[in-house]
């Protein structure tokens, strides 16, 4: 189970998040919603570690994937490298796997350059999956695509999530593609900001 309790959250002095309790169950894929600067980012960050400097606590499994907004992928290798780099006794042939499984079957010694950007962020889904992680992290993975192009990698997502089941959050600004992936929708609300009562589901949590 993974466990956030944060009580709140500064950036020097503005208070930016308020107390936001949530509990994410193994397999569980739970969307995180709000506008724009309401601090859905800096949540992913505290979860993921990468934010230490908050009052409260969490609780993740160690094992993790970050897919952020754009791809970040090591431009200097591979995509089979950027594949086995990140995922530590991956082997080759499961690294080609993964890359058939997002379509860019034979594209293994492809360097990030030379793919496209929809081929780019395919990779990235491809690099988050392969090392089955227990805990997903989505920042808006679907933002500033064209229709089609987001679309395929909504779809993708949606089963590779199915396959891999790991403990997923991610954040959107769209409640159609919350709706669409997610089995529980968190809406961050008010300044500071604080979870919306009425869309958390706490039954069966603790
Ligand atoms: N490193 C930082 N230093 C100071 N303020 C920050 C920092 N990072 C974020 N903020 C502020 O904290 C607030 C929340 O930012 P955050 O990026 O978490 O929002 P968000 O909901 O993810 O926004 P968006 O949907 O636009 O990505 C914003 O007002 C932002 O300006």
């Amino acid at each position: 189970m993974i466990r956030v309790d944060i009580l709140s959250k500064r950036y020097g002095r503005v208070p930016v998040l308020g107390p936001v309790h949530f509990r994410i169950a193994p397999g569980e894929t739970v969307a995180l919603l709000g506008p724009s600067g309401i601090g859905k980012s800096t949540i992913l960050r505290i979860l993921a570690g990468i934010d230490t400097d908050f009052e409260g606590c969490v609780s993740r499994p160690e094992h993790m994937a970050i897919v952020f907004q754009e791809p970040t992928l090591l431009p200097w290798r591979s995509a089979l490298r950027n594949l086995t780099l990140a995922n530590a006794g991956l082997s080759e042939a499961a690294a080609r796997e993964a890359l058939a499984r997002v379509g860019l079957k034979g594209r293994g010694e492809a360097f990030p350059g030379q793919l496209s950007l929809g081929q780019q962020r395919r990779l990235a889904l491809a690099r988050a999956f392969a090392g089955r992680p227990e805990l997903l992290i989505m920042d808006e993975p679907f933002v500033s695509l064209d229709a089609k192009t987001a679309e395929t990698m909504i779809a993708l997502t949606e089963t590779l999530i199915a396959e891999t089941r790991p403990a997923t959050l991610f954040v959107t600004h769209a409640r159609a593609e919350a709706e669409r992936l997610a089995d529980r929708i968190l809406e961050l609300r008010g300044e500071p900001a604080t979870l919306s009562p009425h869309l958390v589901q706490t039954e069966g949590y603790d």
